[in-house]
């Protein structure tokens, strides 16, 4: 199964996974990677030249093509920004805001660019100072989201631009990466699933939440706050709730969401910490390699493309 996407980013399969803030390391973008599809460092949750190392790291680990990825809120996003270009990482993925002044820089050395959107205004803007693909996420996925689902959001940006859009939300096996392809993606950005990847260093802890959690244990907090966030129900959210329900002010909301990925992440705090992940959670339910991560979506996107192929209009594929 290939698309314009592979060209373009020099991969085997379009599926890139999710650059996790205080959860993708060099380890895991180099596992994906050498894998066949695009794996993509935080930058969101480290110093500058802490990324030079992960970066000259994940060069070590593999030398297919790899991303970092860029929170443009982050007040050190201009130094990543640098580093990333003097390392001259194979690609950039942005989040949180818009990339445009940057585009010219990433372009002169060749860098490709892949901005998350927000909007298909956002997209078409992207699209005109020439980004080479737009991941549009939809609601389902873990951690800040947006208004929409994957299945309303797709086509919208699809219809918007005529460059590759990666389909971000929801998607963890062969089935939704299908569906998501029959939207118009040409890819799909996976974060949950390679969360329990065995090559994955978040805390064990963390990991262990995934793999129990259910369907009906992922809750979303922060809906009053404009800044809701996906992440599966503990200690933390309870609290949460019970303060936003009672009325507590927004900054008395914002300032207890703080630093909780990283308690989760890190330290291993599932109770305060943040565990964030997507509603496909449900689904994770053992540790594999990135490797059988990869197979198992692709070559099930394949299968379920070829059967309803069958099913419906007798092609013999
Ligand atoms: O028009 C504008 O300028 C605004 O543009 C945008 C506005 C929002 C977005 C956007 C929404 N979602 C995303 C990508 N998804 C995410 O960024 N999801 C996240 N989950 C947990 C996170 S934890 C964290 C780590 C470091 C700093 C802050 N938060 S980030 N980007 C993209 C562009």
């Amino acid at each position: 199964l290939k698309t314009r996407l592979c060209e373009i980013l020099g991969i085997e399969y379009p599926i890139l996974q999710g650059g996790m803030a205080w959860i993708a390391d060099a380890e895991l973008a180099a596992a994906v990677s050498n894998a066949g599809g695009l794996g993509i460092i935080a930058g969101g949750s480290r110093s500058a030249e802490e990324l030079r190392q992960e970066i000259r790291k994940c060069k070590e680990l593999t030398d297919k093509p790899f991303g970092v990825n860029v929170m443009l809120m982050m007040p050190n996003a201009e130094d990543i920004i640098r580093v990333c270009i003097e390392e001259e990482v194979p690609v950039v993925t942005t989040g949180a805001g818009n990339p445009g002044k940057y585009i010219p820089a990433f372009k002169e050395k060749g860098i490709k660019v892949i901005p998350v959107v927000a909007s298909d205004a956002l997209a078409k803007r992207m699209e005109r100072i020439g980004v080479d693909a737009v991941v549009a996420e939809g609601m389902e996925a873990g951690g800040h989201i947006g208004k929409l689902t994957t299945m309303v959001l797709i086509p919208s940006i699809v219809r918007a631009v005529s460059i590759p859009v990666i389909a971000a939300g929801g998607i963890a096996l062969g089935e939704q990466a299908a569906a998501a392809f029959a939207l118009g993606a040409e890819g799909v950005q996976v974060g949950t699933r390679f969360l329990a990847a065995k090559e994955c260093n978040v805390h064990p802890k963390y990991k262990e939440k995934i793999l129990k959690a259910r369907f009906n244990q992922v809750t979303v907090t922060g809906i009053t706050t404009g800044h809701p966030v996906r992440l599966i129900e503990n200690k933390l959210t309870k609290k949460f709730e019970e303060l936003e329900f009672s009325g507590a002010p927004k900054e008395e909301l914002e300032e207890l969401g703080r630093g909780r990925l990283r308690l989760a992440a890190e330290s291993g705090d599932v109770d305060w910490g943040s565990v964030m992940a997507g509603q496909v959670v449900g689904y994770v339910n053992k540790e594999e390699t990135a490797e059988e991560i990869i197979k198992d979506i692709m070559g099930g996107a394949e299968r379920t493309l070829k059967n309803l192929c069958n099913k419906f209009f007798n092609c013999e594929v």
